[in-house]
């Protein structure tokens, strides 16, 4: 390396340290800023609520916003998704339960959405994840909700029908699968692959044309799988990144999934009704009465507020009440005048009306 060079390698090392100083000393005037709203918090309710989904969702949306590179927008977010993290945990560290076990995309969600200063426990079912949020065993729980290859995850539907819980945010995810296998397998040698049956779904074409004659062993989760093959030679498993670094495993083929847009939503539960972040959604369960032209009925006032329906899903109901069951998700939030409009129009149609809640639109 030339002299000048060197030199040119110095000054801007230096100018980093300077620079890393810098970022330093305003992280640390950000936490105390976040302590001292943690004060003023609690100074005018004891039992204040820290986490502030609807601020965290501007104070991501506007970082983006104003960022103009070379990072971009997406990873940007994240690093302050990290730093807003950390001061959240200085006010109180907040608990999160996730279905399990570790190593699953909820849990990779759960990190997505909270940052890795929370507390996450993996439980073993759904409504597991619902009863710890229920009891108060932890703040918040985070489920699968619907994957944009295999449609919904019923027993998420199913468990908010008789729940209380309000959906306090949603997360999406990319989902890439990878086929695992031990460091001392190889290729030809794999007879038997597990994952669980939404991977092989979402996996199906690429098994058919590159592992046609492997037995397919459907297990609980992706992590599951991957613990599995951990000390089996002849087998592989299909699942994500945080599988393969919790057990070690080594990747045979990447990014297998068949449709490249995989993505998986999960909702974030809790005891919480968020207030505007500016661009929400709101989440419904509806039931009508079984008549000839029930889900016109309840689709109209929609169309006639210019409400954008982002989901539409109809479960069957499990009591004599609930004949229709509808779950609906819409731009919009319930303190907007013209969605309190729209739902109590919908409330007069319908036999039941839930509102699951309103919550920011996902940033990340
Ligand atoms: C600081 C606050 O509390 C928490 C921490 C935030 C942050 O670090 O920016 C944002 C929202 C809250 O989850 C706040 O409510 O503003």
């Amino acid at each position: 390396m030339s002299e000048s060079n060197k030199q040119g390698l110095g000054g801007l090392r230096n100018r980093i340290d300077e620079i890393d100083s810098d970022i330093l000393r305003l992280i640390s005037e950000r936490a105390e800023c976040a302590r001292q709203v943690a004060e003023t918090k609690t100074a005018s309710d004891p039992d204040a609520v820290f986490y502030r989904p609807e601020r965290e969702a501007q104070v991501l949306r506007r970082v983006m916003e104003m960022n103009q590179g070379p990072l971009d927008s997406e990873e940007m977010a994240r690093l302050f998704r990290e730093i807003m993290s950390a001061c959240l945990a200085l006010e109180q560290p907040i608990k999160v339960a996730y279905l399990g076990p570790e190593g699953t995309f909820t849990q990779q969600a759960s990190l997505k959405h909270f940052g890795d200063s929370a507390i996450s426990l993996p439980m073993a079912a759904i409504d597991e994840v619902f009863r710890e949020v229920e009891a108060g065993a932890v703040n918040y729980g985070v489920v699968p909700v619907e994957n944009s290859t295999e449609g919904v995850i019923n027993h998420t539907l199913d468990s908010f029908m008789d729940s209380s819980l309000h959906i306090c945010g949603e997360v999406v995810l990319r989902i890439h699968h990878h086929l695992l296998v031990s460091d001392t397998t190889l290729k030809d040698k794999v007879s038997r692959i597990y994952s669980h049956p939404q991977s092989f779904a979402q996996c199906r074409k690429w098994l058919d044309a590159h592992f046609p004659h492997a037995e397919r062993v459907p297990v609980s989760s992706n992590a599951e799988a991957a613990r599995m093959v951990k000390s089996e030679w002849h087998s592989a498993a299909i699942a994500g990144d945080m599988a393969a670094k919790l057990y070690g495993l080594k990747h045979l083929a990447e990014k297998i999934e068949d449709r490249p847009d995989n993505s998986t939503r999960f909702l974030i539960i809790g005891n919480q009704q968020v207030p505007m972040s500016g661009t929400d959604k709101t989440s419904l369960v509806v039931a009508m009465r079984n008549q000839p032209g029930a889900l016109h009925d309840l689709l109209e006032p929609f169309h006639r507020h210019q409400i954008d329906l982002t989901r539409l899903e109809t479960r069957p109901s499990r009591t004599g009440v609930w004949n229709y069951v509808f779950f609906i998700d819409f731009a919009g939030h319930v303190d907007e005048p013209r969605v309190a409009a729209l739902l109590e129009e919908v409330r007069l149609r319908a036999s039941e009306l839930k509102v699951l809640g309103s919550y920011p639109q996902g940033v990340l």
